[in-house]
């Protein structure tokens, strides 16, 4: 049986909630062969990220030559990548085999407050990352510091879609989650032609940890099989709804989602 392959280059969390984890469970459940290149270790729960160690450059190069030398990538999603060292190598090895399908979810923050990007490092994302990128998926903190604008309205929302397009990456969905004081949960699609408005019923939980990572991953799964971008933003959106709407009860503080939940509405678990 042949079977589609999608690779996540990210950081680990302990916590199973966000980072490769959220990812490999993300590609799962969408039948998807999940690979990964580490970039860092967290030590990290519901709680937030106790500590956070960094791979060295040339780790993260070796686990890419191993995929790329042998097995390849359909797709692929870059999540934590800490430091402008990797983000170099890791540009460079997707340029080296040439992989198209790019999905760029430019983590900073954890929900907690902890830097998983160094301040340094958000130069090489645009000048290196983004520009080799099919899709970028930033929340509302990310395209502002990405563009320097303060984004509040959707006409702000749209100006930093175009701003990012003019870094050279193809496609640009500015994610909703964190426009709070609305009952919908807007994600914006941007083609460098049209935009698209994805909406969903906002759920009032506090048990949001891993959904960027976990609606990247599964934008990257359905490429990975063909599907256009827009098909493939549709898909997650609706993932993305039902991992927050079937609620688990893990930790004390902000608890992962539900990645069984999609395919258990659709009765395919
Ligand atoms: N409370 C919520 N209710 C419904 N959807 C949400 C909620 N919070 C986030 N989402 C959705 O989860 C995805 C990730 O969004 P967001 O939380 O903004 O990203 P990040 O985790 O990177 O901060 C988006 O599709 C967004 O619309
Ligand atoms: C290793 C790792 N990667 C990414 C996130 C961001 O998670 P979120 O999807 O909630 O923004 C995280 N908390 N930890």
């Amino acid at each position: 049986m042949s079977i589609k392959k999608a690779l996540t280059i990210a950081g680990s969390d302990s916590g199973g909630g966000a980072g490769i984890q959220a990812d490999l469970k993300t590609f799962q459940e969408l039948g998807i062969f999940g690979m990964s290149a580490l970039t860092a270790i967290t030590a990290q729960n519901t709680l937030g990220v106790q500590a956070v160690y960094p791979m060295g450059p040339e780790a993260v190069i070796k686990q890419m030559e191993s995929i790329g030398e042998d097995i390849g990538a359909d797709a692929l999603k870059t999540g934590m990548l800490f430091n402008a060292e990797i983000i170099q190598v890791v540009s460079e090895k997707i340029k080296d085999y040439n992989w198209k399908k790019v999905v760029v979810d430019p983590v900073m923050i954890a929900k907690g407050g902890a830097s998983l990007l160094q301040q340094e490092a958000i130069s090489a994302l645009k000048q290196y990352l983004l520009p080799i990128s099919m899709v970028v998926t930033p929340n509302i903190p990310e395209a502002e510091v990405l563009t320097g604008l303060s984004i509040t309205t959707m006409d702000d929302k749209q100006e930093a879609a175009k701003r990012l397009l003019d870094l050279g990456v193809q496609n640009v969905v500015i994610k909703g989650g964190h426009d709070e004081d609305t009952n919908e949960s807007v994600d914006l699609l941007y083609d460098g032609a049209e935009f698209y408005y994805f909406n969903s019923k906002r759920i009032l939980t506090k048990n949001t940890h891993g959904t960027g990572c976990t609606f990247s991953a599964a934008i990257t799964a359905e490429m990975a099989k063909g599907s256009s971008i827009y098909d493939a933003v549709t898909t997650a959106k609706s993932f993305i709804q039902a991992a927050i709407e079937e609620e688990l009860t893990i930790g004390a503080g902000h608890g992962p989602t539900n990645h069984w939940a999609f395919n258990r509405k659709r009765g395919r678990s």
